[in-house]
């Protein structure tokens, strides 16, 4: 190769995810090389050892598309501020490695971290595409007209609480699910609006919608016809929500709550989005799976309801002693004082199970396929709970 230029300067290069987002380095020599179209360059560089590893350049494709490597460094920044809390799940649209820059030049790593690494992180990063076609469709200006002539929201924890103290059992939250990335398809004849009606019927507090399409065959639609078919029970959005704009869109289409999942946002995001979802007068069920989550979200003002999912999401690993383990000690007393009304999710399947997470300390539940297996959804209620709950 021949070479066409060298230079000498400070230049700033970015490492893979695990090390600092940019790390200065001094070269003793750049060398900048073509070869048909495509350029490449090498790096000779002394690296100060305090200042992390020494990677250095490979080739670069010719073109710096300014817009794309700031992009590149927000997710950076996200993932280490997200790292830092624990959180495994990385943020990052599945278009390929990401772009390392140095000087003016651009270059990618084959087969860097550009495999999601479990099927949460695979939702996540397909949910970031999705979200950039709609929003493009629908600008949060639009959306916000929309709210306008949104149905009006309803009290989702009003409603759990009135029911918890009506039965005495744990207020429930029914979920209206085709399918799931574990389970595969939970039922053919899925027509949502009949499924809401029958839990409705069958004493369901309030109604889980999954609105992800590609993993869990769920819809916007489905929450739009739902709310539209007039079923009083208020709706909670169940979505992958990774930007403020979601919880606008699930808003225009009629949610009364939406989920916030720990394990993908950081703390920041789920104080910024708590306080939106309460702007529109919407409530935000806050989704732990472990102790860390959990502590994260119990040290964020204005959290009202959370949720202890018994289902790890990256794994699939099912244990309903999640709910009891997190809710011992300490953190039951915090829960207590702070009046946070606590949600049971996942896994759950007879009286016994709703009676081991009730005795735990919590006062709602989250029951999808159990309940929407039944050929009579409503009737599957009072198998769960061994008892009729809609009087
Ligand atoms: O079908 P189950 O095991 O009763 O689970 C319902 C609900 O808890 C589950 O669907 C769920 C809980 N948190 C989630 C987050 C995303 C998708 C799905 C979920």
């Amino acid at each position: 190769m021949e070479s066409l230029i060298s230079f000498k300067g400070t230049f700033h290069v970015c490492p893979s995810f695990s090390s600092k987002p940019t790390t200065r380095i001094s070269p003793t020599q750049v060398n900048i090389c073509r070869k048909n179209s495509l350029f490449s360059f090498s790096v000779r560089a002394q690296v100060d050892p305090n200042e992390g590893s020494s990677t250095i350049a490979t080739s670069s494709e010719s073109v710096v598309d300014a817009l794309k490597v700031k992009e590149w460094e927000v997710g950076m920044f996200h993932n280490e501020v997200a790292a830092s809390q624990g959180i495994r799940i990385r943020r990052r649209p599945p278009t390929g490695p990401p772009a390392h820059y140095v000087g003016p030049f651009q270059f990618r790593l084959q087969n860097e971290g550009n495999t999601p690494r479990n099927i949460l992180e695979e939702i996540v990063w397909n949910k970031d595409i999705e979200v950039a076609q709609l929003k493009e469709r629908k600008p949060l200006i639009t959306l916000k007209k929309a709210l306008e002539n949104a149905p009006p929201v309803r009290d989702f924890i009003g409603a759990l609480r009135a029911a918890n103290e009506r039965t005495g059992l744990p207020g429930l939250i029914a979920e209206v699910k085709k399918a799931s990335p574990s389970r595969g398809i939970l039922r053919e004849d899925f027509d949502p609006v009949e499924i809401a009606r029958s839990y409705e019927k069958g004493g369901a507090a309030c109604l889980s919608v999954l609105t992800d399409e590609k993993f869990f065959k769920g819809s916007f639609e489905n929450l739009e016809a739902i709310r539209n078919a007039g079923v009083k029970c208020p709706l909670l959005c169940k979505e992958f929500i990774i930007e403020a704009w979601q919880l606008y869109y699930a808003r225009s289409k009629g949610a009364d709550a939406v989920l916030l999942i720990a394990a993908v946002l950081p703390d920041l995001d789920i104080k910024y989005m708590t306080k939106i979802c309460k702007l529109l007068g919407m409530t935000a069920l806050v989704e732990v799976h472990d102790e860390r989550e959990f502590d994260r979200v119990l040290g964020i003002e204005g959290v009202e309801l959370i949720g202890i999912n018994n289902r790890n999401l990256e794994t699939f690993e099912v244990d309903i002693g999640i709910t009891k383990k997190l809710l011992e000690g300490e953190r039951g007393k915090i829960i207590r004082e702070k009046n946070i009304i606590m949600v049971g999710e996942s896994g759950l399947f007879t009286p016994e199970d709703i009676a081991y997470v009730q005795e735990a300390g919590v006062r709602a539940v989250l029951v999808g396929e159990s309940i929407v297996k039944q050929s009579d959804p409503g009737k599957g209620i009072s198998k769960l709970f061994g008892k009729d709950i809609s009087i």
